[in-house]
């Protein structure tokens, strides 16, 4: 039986019955533009505004007894973000606190669970995440005195844009200390199997970290059920925090307690803080990776934002997230068929996180020409297109939209208009 043709229609339905098509006027959006960058940079709503600007009044009213006098008391935001974070990751509220960046907050639990012993020296990850991630291993592995050519073992992709759950499995070995694994691929939006991972690696005595970038807000986790130890995220791509806000950080409950590696004033119990000690009395929460003074203009938006999470539910955003990119990939074998697109993508729901990827040898030139038409993808060098469409904001007919245009510039050309390299950033 073949399948019915994907017409504007088709999409114009689907928004009828869309539970979340209410959360769009929460946005700044913008009608002439299709933005398909949420995975990079999501857009501002109304309530980030609202709470960024009342910790603004906050400052201006209060002056330093904001931190604890505000309408939104700065000591408390941190542990406040924990627990309304908590429910999108299957967590409970002691186990999370937002803190510093992917980055920093990935030292920080190196530094504290990294524990090189005896012939269990090395570190686990794979060929395909993020370089920072990479980068704050391989210099992890440096401070212990290991070399990371023989310390960090990378499992291979055998296409260049998907792991494969068994590889990972066989490479985890007795002199493995520790794995470290994106949850959603940041290039293919491939969503690896947590579950069966950190259980396969726990069965070889392995602790297990993940960094959630690319699916906190996107999709909901059981870090709890599934016994991840630790798991570090942004918040500015689809909690839409803002450039540059909190990220924040995961430590399972059987963990807590653990003297923090990289220790700070902000790691003490509350309580404890001011008395001024030079022994740290550490909390015994996820608090205790905190380092120093909270970056409350930055991180201010957030609270705003989760309450829009609360309200949406996140079963609802991973519903809607999947069938808009299910109609994006339906709407490549549609409409761009013989026009020179790979998809990297997983095509089954399970394994795939919140943005499809086409790869493409013209993909600079190709985003470039996007753009020009007000649709904002992203581009990932040398050759790969990505588009999400993000459920808070996105309608299946700016989905469809986008598709056609994609196809235009294809059938016309236009983007050999441009050169085929990238800019500075994308
Ligand atoms: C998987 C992943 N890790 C790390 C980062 C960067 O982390 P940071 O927030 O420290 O800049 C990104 C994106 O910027 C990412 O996609
Ligand atoms: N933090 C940024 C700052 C500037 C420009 C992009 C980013 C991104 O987040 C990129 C994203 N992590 C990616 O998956 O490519």
């Amino acid at each position: 039986m073949t399948k019915p043709k994907i017409t504007l229609e088709t999409a114009a339905k689907l928004d009828q019955k869309d539970v979340l098509h209410n959360f769009k006027k929460e946005f700044y959006t913008d009608d002439n533009r299709f933005y398909m960058d949420g995975n990079s940079l999501g857009l501002l709503s109304k309530r980030a505004e609202q709470s960024l600007l009342s910790s603004l009044e906050d400052w201006k009213t209060h002056a330093i007894g904001g931190w604890t006098d505000g309408k939104e008391p700065w000591f408390y935001m941190s542990e406040k973000f924990g627990a309304k974070t908590a429910p999108l990751l299957g967590a409970k509220p002691e186990e999370v606190i937002s803190t510093g960046s992917i980055t920093s907050n990935l030292h920080q639990l190196l530094s504290t669970f990294y524990r090189p012993e005896g012939q269990r020296t090395k570190i686990l990850a794979d060929e395909l995440n993020f370089p920072s991630d990479i980068y704050a291993l391989k210099s992890q592995l440096e401070l212990h005195g290991m070399d990371p050519d023989e310390h960090l073992i990378q499992v291979k992709s055998d296409n260049g844009a998907t792991l494969s759950e068994e590889d990972i499995i066989k490479e985890m070995r007795s002199d493995i200390a520790l794995l470290l694994l994106p949850s959603v691929l940041y290039r293919s939006g491939q969503l690896l199997d947590i579950e069966k991972i950190t259980k396969a690696a726990h069965e070889q005595g392995i602790m297990v970290g993940f960094d959630l970038a690319h699916s906190i807000g996107a999709l909901p986790h059981n870090l709890d059920d599934w016994g991840v130890d630790f798991a570090v995220w942004c918040t500015y791509k689809y909690l839409n925090s803002g450039p540059g806000g909190v990220g924040g950080l995961y430590v399972n409950e059987k963990h807590l307690g653990s003297k923090p590696g990289l220790a700070g004033w902000f790691s003490s119990k509350k309580d404890k803080q001011f008395d001024m000690a030079h022994d740290l009395n550490h909390a015994e929460t996820a608090g205790a990776y905190q380092m120093g003074t909270p970056h409350i203009l930055s991180s201010a938006p957030l609270l705003g934002s989760l309450d829009l999470f609360q309200e949406a539910d996140i079963k609802n955003v991973r519903c809607k997230s999947l069938q808009m990119t299910r109609l994006m990939l339906d709407l490549v074998y549609q409409e761009l068929d013989g026009l020179g697109f790979q998809i990297i993508t997983p095509l089954e729901d399970e394994r795939r996180g919140g943005h499809i990827s086409l790869v493409h040898s013209e993909a600079a030139s190709i985003c470039k020409a996007l753009k020009k038409e007000n649709v904002v993808p992203d581009f990932r060098a040398p050759d790969v297109i990505r588009l999400a469409p993000v459920a808070l904001y996105t309608t299946y007919k700016e989905v469809y939209e986008v598709m056609m245009i994609l196809k235009e510039i294809m059938v016309n050309e236009t983007y050999k208009k441009y050169k085929n390299e990238r800019d500075i950033i994308a």
